[in-house]
């Protein structure tokens, strides 16, 4: 069994690539030529509308992505016709390659993150090959999904310093003994990822780190040396990809970005008649600017795109 970093390093060297695209389905902006009258408010249709979706999304993408990261807020809403439609999308990804991230932001206390972590990491219909866990619980909440990690060649990703503009109302918060929260969780997580170390130096225990937090990522990666950033915030939330240079080592790599609106609508730039756009549209303008996306962050990675 291969190990988890050096796994997903390895995919970003081959396709040149540190670029994750986030399959965050929303029907209301899907176009009629793929909705096929899907109904966002009562949910008829989800299903074909949102895996169809998906499929001219992963198709448009895969070359210039290292993996795909569905929301599973955007499957839940619809119930079991959502769920059945991630299942879809996780087994097309797969078919064409891709890693599979599930933004699943889980952590419970330990048995039931143990189930979490068998569910996103295990061999089950909705696994993917990474998962993200929110850390709020405790250690016995997130050791479940590092341990599950460590056993089957997967990944994690732990909330560290999130994206949002409200993120520093906790984990901003300071300590008695000097510091703030997050860096105390940034020295917890190096401890952790250092008992799984691949040959190119980065562990398969990953930490979120947002892309609108440039200085506090210099801050967290001199006590998180191990551990592969997920950064999302680039794109529709304001990062650009000059900030996305201190998450970056010096070979340009221990980070992945994250990008989801502004991909997966980015048709909606036409104009009012995007509704209206055929397929090959679509996929064009996705496609595109998936590839924008790429270049623009190997260019701070000191990389030109192949
Ligand atoms: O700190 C975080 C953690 C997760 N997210 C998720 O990433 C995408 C971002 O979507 P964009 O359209 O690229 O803004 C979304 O699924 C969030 O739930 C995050 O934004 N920040």
């Amino acid at each position: 069994m291969s190990h988890f970093g050096d796994r997903l390093i390895e995919e970003g060297r081959r396709k040149r690539t540190a670029l994750v695209v986030g399959l965050d389905p929303d029907l209301r902006f899907i176009p009629e030529a793929i909705r096929q009258g899907a109904d966002p408010e009562t949910g008829e249709g989800a299903e074909e509308a949102i895996f169809a979706f998906n499929r001219v999304v992963i198709d448009a993408v895969a070359e210039h992505v290292v993996a795909v990261k569905p929301q599973l807020a955007y499957y839940e809403i619809y119930g079991a016709s959502g769920i059945t439609a991630l299942e879809r999308t996780i087994r097309y990804a797969r078919s064409k390659g891709l890693l599979v991230l599930n933004d699943a932001k889980r952590g419970d206390i330990g048995p039931t993150s143990a189930a979490y972590a068998r569910a996103f990491l295990g061999d089950g219909p909705i696994a993917g090959d990474m998962v993200t866990v929110n850390p709020f619980l405790g250690s016995d909440g997130y050791m479940p999904f590092i341990e599950t990690a460590e056993a089957a060649g997967k990944g994690v990703f732990v909330l560290l310093k999130t994206s949002n503009p409200s993120s520093g109302e906790l984990q901003d918060l300071k300590l008695d003994g000097g510091g703030m929260l997050y860096m105390k969780l940034a020295e917890e997580l190096e401890r952790l990822a250092a008992r799984s170390i691949g040959l190119h130096g980065y562990s398969c225990v990953g930490a979120v780190v947002g892309g609108t937090y440039p200085e506090e990522a210099r801050a967290i990666r001199t006590a998180l040396k191990s551990a592969i950033f997920l950064v999302p915030g680039y794109g529709a939330q304001g990062g650009s990809a000059d900030s996305l240079r201190p998450f970056f080592d010096a070979r340009g790599e221990g980070a992945i970005v994250s990008s989801s609106r502004a991909i997966l609508y980015a048709y909606r730039n036409v104009g009012e008649h995007w509704s209206s756009l055929s397929e090959a549209e679509i996929s064009r303008a996705i496609g595109e600017e998936a590839s924008r996306a790429k270049d623009a962050i190997n260019a701070v990675r000191g990389l030109r795109s192949q």
